[in-house]
């Protein structure tokens, strides 16, 4: 649906030009979910805008539903919009007009007649659950109810692809849940390609199908969302991350470990490992197996089970202890089962 081949954008700044975008290459399916993540200055927005050609890139093909939008002449490009829908953080709403007529806008502008735009306007805002409120101003309304509005603005023309910069950030967090469930069932029942930025893992987790990382300009880790949360590659994903599993493990359950290892058995050897795992399969068949089968003596320290696209994501900080060539056998055997295990050295 959306093939970005060798953008790279260049601002004049000031202090001269700045290279916000470096080469990205990205290719999105139709019907995906697809997340950008990046911290502040990443690129992010640039990249989004590039999308709809709010940003022109400065090189680099931008081909939308089969057409490269960079060669297109204006009155093309503005129809090739219509197929791009795009919501914003602070939802762009005009003020003096009311929500219906703010969904209506992007119909009006296209000259459709007022009885056909009602036919259009009144089921979107069913959508969005707000046909009480179409006579109301944006001043009268909530922050989640203005996104709604500007969701519904931005369906308004059909669309085959809704972009998203950072709908949600200046939302509560439960506001922020009911607008991400809404991009999700406009997803589902539309079959729209959804294209999100963000800062926060929290939102990627939510709804996206796949990630993209951004740093500097540059994707540097890209994946479906349950593998980049389970074997998260760059310093700046596992960063990102941190915020909903924490990589580094509580100082008391080092300090546990210690006092583990201190007490081990005369030949024994002990292993600090964690596990994560996404999926079907679950920890307690794998753990009983390990101390069944193998004789392993395993202490469970610290652990978390999430969903993520109604998949259960776990991540468990397991201490082994037994023979080497058991904690090894048991390393094998979780590996086997596709859980991801890291050894962690305790030191002190
Ligand atoms: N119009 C512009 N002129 C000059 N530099 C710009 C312009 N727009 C963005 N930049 C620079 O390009 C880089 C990327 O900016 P961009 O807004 O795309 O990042 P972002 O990841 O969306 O950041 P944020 O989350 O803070 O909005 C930054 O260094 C920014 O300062």
């Amino acid at each position: 649906m959306i093939d970005l081949r060798g953008i790279t954008q260049i601002y004049q700044g000031p202090q001269g030009p700045v290279e916000a975008l470096r080469g990205i290459d990205l290719s999105i399916a139709p019907g995906e979910v697809f997340g950008i993540i990046g911290r502040s200055g990443a690129g992010k927005s640039s990249l989004v805008r590039v999308i709809n050609l709010l940003n022109r890139p400065t090189r680099g093909a931008v081909v939308v539903a089969g057409r490269d939008l960079t060669q297109l002449n204006g009155e093309q490009l503005r129809a090739a919009r219509r197929d791009i829908g795009m919501v914003f953080q602070h939802f762009n709403l005009l003020s003096s007009r009311t929500v219906y007529d703010n969904v209506a806008l992007p119909l009006e502008l296209a000259g459709m007649a007022p009885a056909a735009m009602r036919e259009r306007v009144g089921p979107l805002l069913e959508l969005v659950g707000l046909s009480h409120l179409a006579d109301r101003y944006p001043a009268q309304i909530s922050g989640g109810q203005k996104q709604r509005v500007g969701i519904a603005r931005a369906l308004a023309s059909r669309p085959k692809v809704l972009l998203s910069d950072e709908a949600t950030s200046a939302l509560d967090p439960e506001t922020t849940r009911s607008i991400l469930d809404l991009l999700r069932q406009v997803n589902r029942e539309l079959g729209l390609t959804v294209v999100l930025i963000t800062h926060q893992m929290q939102v990627i987790k939510q709804i996206a199908d796949r990630v993209a990382v951004i740093d500097a300009g540059q994707i540097v880790e890209m994946g479906p969302v349950l593998d980049v949360f389970t074997r998260p590659q760059q310093p700046i994903t596992k960063s990102l991350i941190d915020e909903i599993v924490p990589q580094e493990l509580p100082a008391s359950v080092l300090a546990r470990v210690r006092s583990l290892a201190a007490r081990l058995a005369p030949g024994d050897s002990g292993q600090l490992l964690r596990l994560s795992y996404a999926g079907e399969q679950a920890y307690e068949p794998i753990l009983s197996h390990l101390i069944r089968e193998l004789g392993l003596d395993l202490s469970i320290l610290h652990g978390q089970i999430d969903e993520i696209q109604e998949q259960t994501f776990g991540s468990l900080a397991v201490y082994a202890s037994g023979s080497m060539a058991r904690i090894g056998a048991a390393i094998d055997y979780l590996r086997a089962q596709g859980v991801v295990v890291q050894t962690v050295e305790v030191t002190g």
